[in-house]
């Protein structure tokens, strides 16, 4: 049974690809931006946003692929005081966003959904705690000097890997789920599924 993963995400691509998971990766074609809106609307926190999202991304692959395993991912990120960030969209903002959460502690939540047949048939939230020390800006500017714009398709403004491991003074949680994909239980449930070997 093919899988197909409803994302233009590379770092999902990669981690699936590198953890020899065989799989198609599609544009899930949702307006993100709308959808977030409207749950932010409706009031929901940044875990209930994550899985909401996930599930509007494998639905729409779905309905148009009934007999594959779709699997559509979100992640979202809460501060310490509840509030959201998102993708920086410049420099600036990823600079902005960085000064915020230094010195505290954030969550990133990371949510997967399989759906089969335009129904949802697995999902799986995984939030991971990452303590962002208190650096300082110059130390900051020279971080944005090196990773702009790479991390702009970022949830947070950072990538964990490379120079970004020097954000953080500790991180509970794994380092699948900060890149954006409950990856070991996903695995978990392809070995039932008979999609990978056990
Ligand atoms: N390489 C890397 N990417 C990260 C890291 N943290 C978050 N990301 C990326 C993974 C996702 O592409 C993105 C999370 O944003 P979204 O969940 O909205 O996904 P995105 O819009 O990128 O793709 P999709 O909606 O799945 O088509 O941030 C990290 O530490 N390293």
């Amino acid at each position: 049974m093919t899988l197909i993963l409803a994302s233009q995400s590379a770092a999902r691509r990669a981690m699936l690809s590198d953890a020899g998971v065989p799989h198609d990766a599609m544009a899930p074609g949702v307006d993100e931006d709308a959808a977030k809106q409207a749950l932010r609307a409706e009031g929901n926190d940044a875990r209930r946003m994550a899985d909401a999202l996930a599930e509007l991304k494998a639905l729409k692959l779905s309905r148009r692929f009934p007999e594959a395993l779709v699997l559509g991912c979100d992640q979202t990120l809460a501060a310490v005081d509840g509030a959201m960030f998102d993708k920086p969209e410049t420099r600036d903002e990823a600079a902005a966003q960085l000064r915020a959460l230094r010195g505290t502690t954030h969550r990133l939540i990371s949510a997967a959904v399989i759906c089969l047949g335009g129904e949802p048939i697995w999902r799986h939230v995984d939030v991971a705690k990452l303590a962002m020390r208190d650096f300082s800006d110059g130390w900051l500017e020279t971080y944005l000097d090196a990773e702009w714009p790479a991390i702009a398709g970022c949830v947070g403004g950072y990538r964990l890997e490379g120079l970004g491991a020097q954000l953080f003074a500790r991180i509970d949680g794994s380092y699948f789920t900060v890149l954006g994909l409950p990856l070991l239980p996903l695995l978990d449930y392809l070995r039932v599924r008979g999609v990978l070997g056990s």
